[in-house]
């Protein structure tokens, strides 16, 4: 019996304005550790965490606890040593190396703390460059308008309008990282995976992406699992767990 998953459905599967958005992201049983030298550092052990379709989960903890390792495993861009990650219900971390390429470029968009914009590209040029990458070059240039079209549309939800041909260097640290989100968004992730995205900005810039944030968790029911120093930005998400000794615990929110 063919995996749903990995046979070649899985884009038709994945991508089908039909199926229902994937409803919950689960990591179970998570180990990792870092060789330092000739011995392992182990940096999660046995973390349970789990995000519902909708949910804005914040996940703080003191700096060298793990916060992006696990936030990277979350969202495949690593592996975990021991345990399992799980979409809705189908083990995900397990596959083909190129089916997790999919899943992770559909299922996650990916913000982090330092933009990681292309300085050659103009902020449009920006935002549709996942676009670019997913599509064939064919598929792409057949539906480049509406691919303009989307990240133009997803410019204005960040309130950049104005800055469309403006290189990364002609912007300041909160519209890069509007800019940032604008191409995590561009592809129509499920989940949204925040590394610290208010952590280069000052307070008042912090608290426009945050509200950002929730905006699209509200609005939009985009799931967003959000690492954070900030404690006071960490309780405004609907949950928050915070990573002690290689061990998530609640916090607050739900259970
Ligand atoms: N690729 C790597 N190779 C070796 N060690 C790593 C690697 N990535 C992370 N580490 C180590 O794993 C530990 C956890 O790192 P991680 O970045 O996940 O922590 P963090 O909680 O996000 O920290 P911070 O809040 O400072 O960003 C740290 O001790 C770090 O040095």
């Amino acid at each position: 019996m063919s995996d749903p998953v990995v046979d070649e459905s899985c884009e038709t599967i994945l991508l089908s304005s039909a199926m229902p958005p994937h409803a919950q992201l689960v990591a179970t049983g998570i180990d990792k550790a870092y060789r330092k030298g000739d011995h392992q550092v182990p940096v999660l052990r046995g973390v349970d965490i789990s995000i519902d379709r909708g949910e804005f989960l914040s996940i703080v903890g003191q700096s060298g606890s793990g916060k992006s390792t696990l936030l990277h495993l979350m969202g495949l861009l690593d592996a975990p040593d021991l345990g399992e990650v799980l979409l809705d219900g189908q083990r995900i971390d397990d596959l083909p190396a190129r089916t997790r390429d999919q899943i992770r470029n559909r299922v996650f968009g990916f913000v982090f703390q330092f933009y990681h914009l292309m300085p050659e590209l103009t902020l449009v040029e920006n935002v549709v460059l996942p676009l670019m990458i997913r599509h064939s070059i064919w598929s792409y240039w057949k539906n480049c308008r509406s691919h303009i079209d989307r990240a133009k549309q997803l410019i204005d939800r960040v309130g950049l309008s104005h800055r469309l041909t403006h290189k990364p260097s002609e912007l300041s640290g909160g519209e890069m990282q509007r800019a940032a989100i604008a191409r995590a968004l561009v592809s129509q992730p499920q989940i949204l995976l925040a590394d610290e995205p208010t952590g280069n900005l000052d307070e008042k810039t912090g608290r426009e992406i945050m509200d950002l944030l929730k905006r699209l968790n509200t609005e939009e029911q985009l799931s967003i699992v959000m690492v954070t120093h900030d404690a006071q930005l960490a309780r405004e998400a609907t949950r928050t767990v915070r990573l002690t000794a290689g061990r998530v615990e609640a916090l607050a929110g739900a259970a």
